[in-house]
């Protein structure tokens, strides 16, 4: 898999715009999910376990509850006079699931159009509701036929979706008529969503017109400037700006610019066919600062569907609750996951095929996604103290498991590493099957091998976003870091959290800069990524560590106050009661 590098980019970087045409819009944005961030991030400082439906109160009718470890927002049926009673485990409730409506063509060879934002929103874990706008007979060849879906049956498609279903987000693709884009913008006055996505679909990647030159002047002046995301191509972008050459970096972000004056609130401008480049880069622009997102090309006929799945994915995150910048992170990671995936599928005979979503389902196991919770008691290895205490690595995992553990991490600094690749084996046997993530320390070669959940690594280790490349969008990747710098670059790198230290001094890792709690509460503050603390942490200090009380502190991670024990299983047990106690 390929990597992806986000860069801020610098002011010079930026070709100055001379095509404003100002018309910004202003619409509350994803208020409902960041009160529910809010809320998780209230409710994440008190609870580490799996325990049942702890409801906070929104609004009447709607609640917001971490269950088995999943945010979601449920609709309390029995609320009676429309007065707010507080739900009990026991209430009868209905999960709402995360939802994108996408409006968009249908390509019956199923890479691209309806059938690609389907797959994409399944593969992404949300809910795709679909209103067609147009079928086209299409294939790996190209596209033979175009049926235009009429006005009011759109509209009567969106009306029956949005006025019942109520979708989070809106995602559009191929809009192929002037009247099919007003009908769009009309119905979103009339309901409106949490954000919308816009896929300025306008040529296939065989080349076929799907929506003419008559259609833009009704994208800038209704439906762009709704938009929360704009993704064109460099001829959709182009297109958008009256037909200025796009052959650059520099163009691309003069681009990106020049869209956002339009009104959307982001611009993602999609490089892939910059002529002579070897990475394929997209400019991110959110009106404020420009981000490049930058990975290696994958060599592949197997592109057929990229813009609207990447713009689906957008979506499938925002609906999720993401930022957008995080939105369009992950979406990025999953589509080059995807493509590396499909690149050597053959499906259909002519030059481009299409790209395959659904990768996950092809793995045999199907493993649960990463829970910050699951970093509340986290067990590190060392293979020097099993050792003193006659045990081995497999004996010490099972006792830490035992005694509350709630995600281990290999740390075998001495082992030889077929020995390491054993051990790790036979520890992933025992977390699979009580449920706790194996973490491999420093070896991403081990944990492929192994098919270990994840990897956490140093700064001087392998840099973080080689090993999300290497390990793909699923595994489970800790960085440790001593600065909010170490911590920007670990979230633009994709790492999933972080582990902070050395909190007090310790024996076990030699030449370690102590940060203090201040160090590790200025770490915490910096990022958005959850965090573990780690050095000299254990039951005397424990409570000092969690009283902290930054949200995103959400365990601590201890070697020599389990390991360096007679008995793991009780230093565990001792170690977790303590901890509960501190976060009550
Ligand atoms: C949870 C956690 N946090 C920090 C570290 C330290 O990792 P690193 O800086 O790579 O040092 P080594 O562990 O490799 O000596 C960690 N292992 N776990
Ligand atoms: C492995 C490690 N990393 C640290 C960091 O500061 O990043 S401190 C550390 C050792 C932690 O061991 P103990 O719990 O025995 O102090
Ligand atoms: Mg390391």
């Amino acid at each position: 898999m390929p990597k992806i590098k986000i860069r801020k980019m610098k002011s010079h970087e930026i070709r100055p715009n001379t095509r404003t045409r100002g018309l910004s819009t202003s619409k509350s944005f994803f208020r409902l999910s960041r009160m529910a961030y809010f809320c998780t991030q209230v409710l994440s400082t008190s609870f580490f376990t799996p325990k049942p439906q702890i409801p906070v109160l929104l609004n009447p009718g709607v609640a917001c509850i971490k269950s088995f470890h999943q945010y979601r927002f449920l609709h309390i049926k029995a609320m009676q006079d429309d007065k707010v009673s507080t739900p009990t485990p026991s209430d009868e409730c209905m999960v709402r699931v995360p939802h994108v409506l996408t409006v968009a063509g249908s390509d019956s060879g199923a890479g691209a159009g309806i059938q690609a934002d389907l797959k994409a929103c399944a593969a992404r874990g949300v809910y795709c509701s679909t209103v067609i706008t147009a079928v086209t007979a299409q294939n790996t060849v190209g596209v033979q036929g175009v049926n235009i879906v009429p006005e009011d049956f759109v509209a009567e498609q969106l009306r029956s979706v949005l006025s019942d279903m109520h979708p989070d987000v809106v995602k559009t693709g191929m809009l192929p008529s002037i009247g099919i884009v007003k009908t769009l913008c009309q119905s979103l006055k009339e309901f409106p969503v949490q954000a919308l996505v816009v896929d300025p679909v306008m040529v296939s990647t065989s080349g076929h017109t799907l929506a003419g030159p008559s259609i833009l002047d009704s994208f800038r002046e209704e439906l762009l400037p709704m938009a929360d995301i704009v993704t064109p191509n460099l001829k959709e972008a182009s297109a958008l700006l009256g037909g200025v050459p796009l052959e650059t970096i520099a163009d691309m972000r003069y681009a990106a610019k020049a869209i956002h004056d339009i009104g959307p609130r982001n611009v993602l401008v999609k490089g892939g066919d910059l002529p002579a480049s070897v990475d394929a880069v997209d400019v991110f622009y959110d009106g404020k600062d420009f981000y490049e997102f930058r990975s290696s090309r994958i060599m592949t006929p197997n592109t057929h569907g990229t813009g609207c799945t990447l713009a689906s994915s957008v979506a499938a995150e925002l609906a999720k609750g993401s930022q957008m910048l995080s939105a369009v992170k992950v979406a990025k990671h999953y589509i080059e996951a995807a493509l590396s995936y499909s690149k050597n599928i053959a499906i259909g005979g002519g030059r481009q095929g299409p790209v395959d979503h659904l990768l996950k389902l092809k793995s045999n196991v199907q493993r649960r996604s990463f829970d910050p919770c699951d970093l509340f008691l986290y067990a590190v290895t060392d293979s020097r103290m099993n050792k003193r205490w006659g045990r081995s690595i497999v004996d010490a995992v099972k006792a830490a498991i035992e005694g509350g553990a709630t995600i281990i991490q290999l740390r075998e600094k001495e082992v030889e590493t077929s020995d390491f690749l054993e051990a790790a084996k036979a520890c992933l046997k025992i977390c699979r099957v009580h449920g706790v993530p194996l973490l491999i320390n420093d070896r991403i070669d081990v944990a492929l091998a192994s098919d270990a959940d994840g990897v956490h690594i140093g700064q001087s280790d392998m840099p973080a976003h080689v090993a999300r490349a290497l390990l793909g969008p699923d595994k489970i990747i800790g960085v440790s870091c001593k600065t909010p710098e170490h911590a920007l670059q670990a979230w633009i790198d994709g790492a999933d959290y972080i582990g902070s230290g050395g909190v007090y001094p310790t024996n076990t890792k030699e030449n370690n800069k102590t940060i203090g709690l201040d160090g590790l509460k200025t770490v915490c503050l910096s990022s958005k990524l959850p965090v573990v603390a780690i050095g000299g942490i254990g039951i005397s200090n424990v409570q000092a560590v969690m009283g902290l009380g930054v949200p995103n502190l959400k365990g601590v991670a201890v070697v020599s106050a389990l390991f360096d024990r007679e008995c793991v299983l009780t230093e565990t047990r001792k170690l977790l009661e303590v901890l509960k106690e501190s976060t009550k």
